[in-house]
């Protein structure tokens, strides 16, 4: 488990996170949002221990992760750009691996190289951008990490290589109970990958929330009423984040439970009424609107 306490760390005069806490279950894999200069890699690099907060702690099952060197042999940190030593090949790079992180494992390097493919003699440096990202994938996860954390993880990969990561990801979460963090823009991507979602706007933690929970707590509601009774006017415990007209059908976003919902609607006898699901971007934009923040900057 990761256990973030009110944490706040600053460059200069900027604070890049503010007082943030946050707990990150064994085992689950969660997603972190916001929009540029949000605080994320910030807020990534502190989970890694490559920086000190300012304020506040981190622990990992219970200890400190900077200057820790038991922690950080539990964890691997994927940067947005991969840093590798100049001049050196991939076979170069895993023997590095191999004598820094305790659960580097052979055989799980030689079964992954079915997956990635890479010509492990050539050197790095010569690689594509997307094939970098590729080979910082296969060393970090032939290390056998607990705790694997990826700053933009998924840019620059092709739609195949996309599915082969996300379905390892799945698999070592499944199958060796590894914890994921993962920041990105992409909400498509978050929604695939994730359990749980995290959403940082200058430095703040401001939605931090199980994905089925927020799923399956707000709904889209479509319905018609007929033209000569006018619209009906709906209960007060209906706790509407958006309504609009499109023609003759109004829709409503309503947070709560879906029975409750759909018999509140049923007893106002409507031509129509469908509850559809939303997706995590519909979600986001009303939750955040709901919330109290100028949605448009803040989702891209
Ligand atoms: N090494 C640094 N020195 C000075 N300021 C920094 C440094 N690293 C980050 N910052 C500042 O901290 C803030 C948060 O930056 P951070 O890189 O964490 O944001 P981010 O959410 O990852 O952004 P993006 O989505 O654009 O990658 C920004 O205002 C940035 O300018």
């Amino acid at each position: 488990m990761i256990e973030i306490s009110g944490i706040s760390k600053s460059f200069q005069r900027e604070q890049a996170v503010k007082e943030l806490s946050l707990t990150i279950h064994n085992a689950s894999v969660f997603g972190l949002l916001g929009s540029n200069g949000a605080g994320k890699t910030t807020l990534l690099k502190l989970m890694a221990g490559i920086m000190k907060p300012d304020e506040g702690s981190i622990l990992m099952e219970g200890q400190p992760v900077y200057e820790n060197l038991v922690n950080k042999g539990r964890l691997i940190f994927v940067p947005d750009a991969p840093h590798f030593f100049p001049q050196t090949s991939l076979r170069q790079m895993a023997d590095y691996y191999r004598s820094v992180y305790p659960g580097w494992s052979e055989e799980r390097y030689k079964q992954l190289s079915q997956v990635f493919q890479l010509d492990e003699k050539r050197k790095l440096h010569r690689f594509s951008k997307g094939m970098q990202r590729q080979a910082s994938f296969w060393l970090a996860l032939s290390c056998m990490p607990e705790v694997l954390i990826l700053d933009e993880p998924i840019d620059g990969l092709d739609p195949i290589m996309r599915r082969q990561i996300k379905n390892l990801m799945f698999q070592e979460s499944a199958e060796r109970g590894m914890t994921a963090v993962i920041s990105s823009h992409n909400l498509r991507e978050i929604e695939d990958l994730c359990d749980h979602v995290g959403m940082m706007h200058q430095g703040r933690l401001i939605i931090d929330k199980d994905l089925d929970v927020m799923k399956a707590d707000t709904h889209k509601v479509q319905t018609a009423f007929c033209s000569a009774d006018g619209e009906p006017e709906l209960p007060g415990n209906l706790r509407i984040l958006h309504s609009e007209s499109r023609g003759s059908v109004r829709v409503y976003i309503v947070k709560g439970e879906r029975g409750e919902i759909e018999e509140t609607f049923r007893r106002l006898n409507p031509l129509v009424l469908d509850l559809l699901p939303l997706t995590l971007e519909e979600i986001f934009f009303y939750e955040m609107g709901d919330a109290g923040y100028e949605v448009q900057p803040i989702l891209l």
